[in-house]
């Protein structure tokens, strides 16, 4: 599906100078009109292409709305009662937002990895088998198991204590766990908001690893606050700022392209004193 077209373009935001247009095919079409928490417009006017098998990065400042449109992605938003969303959401051709579309359908392909790391209170074998048997799963549980442990760069660590739990181990592994557990289903995409925040730089560094092994199997969206996060992972960046000209505080999407474009040849002055501000 092609990206952003013209007449989308006029109607986005008088902000984007010259909307990205993605090299390769786009996974999920995003196009925000407008995202509202009951009277509040907390983003506006942000058309936001995720490409196949690249990693994409949302920066901006608190509050600008980086975890509310990555949330809109697989209509994890649908968990609070006062979000409103209005635009489309593409997914391989399918507005993940019309009415016959099921949410949990949704998720089972485009999963999510939250801030926290959250595993259940359940062994490491349980966590990772979750999602399998919430989908009915039928095969060889202990073969997808063990393949999601690897591809989460866990197995080494684990293996010989699956019965363990979960809560058992460090802030990091259990981020690893939840990333596992994530991508057992084997979705296509996966949403990982601030996934390194709570974790120390060591930690940090191997998910970072890892999301760049995931790239080459899944499609990846990143809310960071860490701008050297964004430079080492992110393919591509989407900026996005607050738009405090009308009375309350709506986020929006200022840039987004090649993530060193957007680092070191920002095309919009308020990319340029965000990146420059934060690096210096
Ligand atoms: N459940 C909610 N109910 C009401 N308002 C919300 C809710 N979640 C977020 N908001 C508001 O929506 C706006 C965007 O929030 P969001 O968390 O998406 O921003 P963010 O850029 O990810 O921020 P941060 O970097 O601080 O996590 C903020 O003004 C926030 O207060």
């Amino acid at each position: 599906m092609n990206a952003v077209a013209a007449s989308d373009v006029a109607q986005t935001s008088e902000f984007i100078a010259e909307p990205y247009q993605p090299e390769g095919p786009t996974v999920i079409d995003c196009d925000v009109k407008k995202i509202f928490y009951g009277d509040f417009l907390a983003v506006r006017d942000s058309v936001v292409p995720v490409e196949k098998h690249k990693i994409t990065a949302f920066i901006g400042p608190s509050g600008c709305g980086k975890s509310t449109v990555l949330r809109s992605l697989n209509r994890m938003n649908d968990l609070i009662p006062v979000f409103r969303f209005e635009g489309n959401v593409i997914y391989h051709g399918q507005d993940i937002y019309a009415s016959n579309v099921d949410p949990v359908v949704v998720r089972r392909y485009i999963g999510m990895v939250f801030q926290q790391p959250n595993p259940f209170s359940m062994s490491i074998y349980d966590n990772v088998a979750f999602g399998l048997k919430l989908n009915k799963f039928r095969g060889d549980y202990d073969e997808k198991v063990q393949t999601a442990l690897e591809r989460a760069a866990l197995w080494k660590e684990v293996k010989d204590k699956l019965k363990n739990s979960g809560l058992s181990l460090s802030g990091g592994q259990q981020q690893r766990l939840c990333i596992a557990r994530a991508i057992a289903t084997e979705p296509d995409v996966l949403l990982m908001d601030e996934p390194c925040s709570a974790l120390d730089p060591i930690a940090t560094r191997q998910v970072e690893e890892l999301m760049l092994e995931l790239r080459e199997r899944f499609t990846v969206g990143l809310v960071t606050h860490n701008m050297q996060q964004a430079t080492r992972v992110g393919d591509t960046t989407a900026f996005f700022s607050v738009d405090i000209s009308k009375s309350g505080r709506t986020g929006y999407l200022v840039e987004m392209g090649p993530t060193r474009q957007v680092f070191d040849d920002p095309k919009e002055d308020l990319t340029k004193e965000y990146v420059r501000g934060e690096f210096s």
